[in-house]
């Protein structure tokens, strides 16, 4: 079991969280789970604008039409398949059949009316306990995903925003990120950095996203604001990286500086490999994040699937405009 050292106010660790327990004290259940559906990487991300062109041969889109790929197809990373799940305490089924490629370097975004289980779906995919899936696949870079613990999940490099994201009272944002680094490394086998060494790492990170180092020194999320929680949200993908960020409405609550600021960081973590599942209602995201493919969820399905021009029609028309396209 790993153990992770945390400390209550500073950057000096002095209790200990069994990081595979499920949901394990002192953290809310929820907060250990966000914790365990990171997943960083090591290497220096960098950006690659070539990839808002590539498109996928797996999913039919206008988007597809011609593409041809001198280096061959990009790998897939996420397929999902015929994901069907249930809300585990009531059996209430939620999720009625979703089926999703993501390949490399790929953005997808999934926009639906409110309760269409768009976070659902990507709850469902980093494993929350809330839910159980009852038919269907999801392979993630050919593995099995649904076999796999939410810590796993991070593990093979899948990193999930919550829509709504967790206070941690007690417990640094710099010590938060450094032990959620240093259990990644030790999950790839690497000695910890030392707190020195991480606050190097970190703090240009911070500032790339326009943040007051003081954040770091606050609890995790407590007092933050709306939109200082999804910059937060945010620094931490960037301090940990994912092959794949599902990243839910991070633009809500955001003023149009921090909606900038925000897209700015994400598209520097791009690169040819990694990929982002994006979910918003609101076209002035994909503006600064160019999806690739644009889906739209209907009562726990995707029902359409098609290039920005549908965010641009869900703008314009509505839903009404989206079901008569
Ligand atoms: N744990 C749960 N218990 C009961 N109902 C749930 C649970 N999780 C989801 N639901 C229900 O499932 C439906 C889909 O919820 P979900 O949060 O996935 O929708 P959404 O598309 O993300 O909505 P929004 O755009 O408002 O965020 C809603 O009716 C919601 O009330």
């Amino acid at each position: 079991m790993a153990l992770l050292n945390l400390s209550s106010s500073s950057s000096s660790p002095s209790t200990s969280l069994p990081l595979r327990a499920p949901f394990a004290a002192p953290f809310p259940k929820h907060a250990a789970f966000a914790l365990r559906a990171w997943r960083p990487r090591s290497n220096l991300a960098y950006f690659c604008s070539s990839i808002r062109t590539k498109a996928t041969l797996t999913i039919d889109s206008p988007s597809t039409g011609g593409a041809s790929f001198p280096d061959g197809p990009p790998r897939v990373l996420l397929e999902v398949k015929d994901l069907k799940a249930v809300v585990r305490e009531s059996g209430q089924e939620i999720l009625r059949g979703v089926s999703l490629t993501i390949s490399e370097g790929e953005i997808h975004a999934i926009m639906g009316k409110n309760g269409s289980g768009k976070s659902t779906f990507s709850k469902v995919l980093v494993g929350h306990p809330d839910y159980e899936v009852t038919e269907g696949r999801v392979l993630f870079k050919d593995q099995n995903l649904l076999d796999m613990e939410p810590e796993e999940r991070s593990h093979v490099g899948i990193f999930m925003s919550f829509q709504s994201p967790v206070e941690i009272p007690g417990v640094s944002n710099f010590d938060f990120l450094l032990m959620a680094f240093n259990a990644r490394r030790k999950s790839q086998g690497l000695p910890p950095v030392e707190p020195l060494e991480f606050y190097s790492l970190v703090t240009p990170k911070v500032a790339a996203l326009n943040m007051n180092p003081k954040f770091l020194d606050r609890n995790v999320n407590e007092g933050f604001s709306g939109g200082e929680k999804k910059r937060n949200e945010i620094l931490q993908l960037a301090v940990l990286q994912a092959d794949l960020a599902i990243l839910d409405e991070i633009d809500s609550g955001l003023d149009v500086d921090a909606l900038q600021d925000v897209a700015k960081a994400v598209n520097g973590l791009l690169t040819p490999s990694n990929s982002v599942l994006m979910i918003t209602h609101y076209q002035r995201l994909l503006d600064y994040i160019n999806p690739n493919y644009v889906h739209i969820m209907e009562n726990g399905r995707i029902i359409k699937t098609g290039d920005v021009s549908l965010a641009k029609l869900l703008e314009r028309e509505g839903y009404r405009g989206i079901y008569g396209a």
